[in-house]
């Protein structure tokens, strides 16, 4: 059996990393002993059953759990070297630098353009607004659908549209890391292929981690898969753990750990 520390992808060089990381819900350990690196401008998925704490991890990479009051986490988690946990860092700071698109597209009830413009007139962006509004939107292969009405609204687009102008949203503040949780979750198949089209072009500039339930999707669109596991406690709890990471092909085709090979043959999960 691997360790833990010898699950992490090693050759590329590492964004983000987190070492021994603990997650609690109140008094629930709902992750345990992550040791895992993140590689620059690569497609890192993360897969695994049900409650494993996929969104849970990944959400801990921009701090967006400290908006839940009982979630606490022990161990170290770096970005680019820095104590993403540290006392002086401030979360928003971090988010500004680690993006997220969520499973259910969300833009603002504001105009296509505006969904763009907000956020980067909120970050301080100086720089010419419709060409950042332009670039982002062919980064996000919507413009030549959405040219001729950046005026309306951004909800009445199809929800493959929203979650591409997420996307744009997501990236016109110049990110660093672009988090996805699901982010085809709600979307038809079509929608679904230019999503994962968009990440393939995406990780040129951006390093991606997303979770997906989805393994064809993870095979299409990952250089690496993390499987993550549940384990049930001598109390009955179901703890999360990683199992393995690897690159893609070798977690598809050859992964170590006889849990990973039940899971991708779709034996369980
Ligand atoms: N806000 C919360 N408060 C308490 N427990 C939580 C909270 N969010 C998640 N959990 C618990 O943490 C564990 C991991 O959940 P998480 O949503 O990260 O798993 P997941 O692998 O993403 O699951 P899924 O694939 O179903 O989305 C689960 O046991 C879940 O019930």
């Amino acid at each position: 059996m691997m360790t833990d520390r010898e699950t992490a992808p090693k050759t590329d060089e590492i964004v983000l990393q987190t070492e021994n990381w603990n997650v609690y819900y109140g008094d629930f350990l709902a992750l345990k002993g992550i040791f895992l690196n993140i590689p620059k401008n690569k497609v890192t998925a993360f897969i695994g059953p049900s409650g494993c704490g996929k969104s849970t991890l990944l959400r801990c990479y921009n701090r967006l759990n400290d908006l839940i009051p009982i979630f606490h986490a022990e161990g170290r988690m770096t970005y680019r070297g820095q104590d993403l946990y540290g006392k002086d860092i401030d979360p928003v700071q971090v988010r500004r630098r680690i993006g997220m698109v969520f499973q259910k597209p969300n833009p603002f009830p504001k105009s296509i353009y505006e969904n763009i413009a907000y956020g980067a007139r909120i970050n301080g962006y100086k720089g010419d607004m419709d060409e950042l509004v332009e670039r982002s939107l062919r980064q996000a292969a919507l413009w030549d659908e959405v040219k001729d009405k950046l005026k309306q609204s951004g909800m009445a687009i199809s929800g493959g549209q929203q979650q591409r102008l997420c996307i744009a949203r997501a990236i016109a503040i110049q990110p660093d890391v672009v988090l996805m949780d699901e982010p085809c979750a709600s979307l038809d198949p079509i929608s679904t292929l230019k999503v994962e089209e968009l990440i393939h072009q995406l990780k040129e500039e951006y390093t991606i981690v997303i979770v997906t339930h989805n393994m064809q999707q993870a095979s299409r669109v990952a250089d690496y898969t993390a499987f993550f596991n549940v384990k049930m406690t001598d109390d009955g709890k179901r703890q999360g753990y990683l199992a393995e990471c690897n690159a893609t092909e070798v977690i598809f085709q050859n992964p170590q750990e006889e849990a990973t090979q039940q899971y991708v043959s779709g034996r369980f999960g």
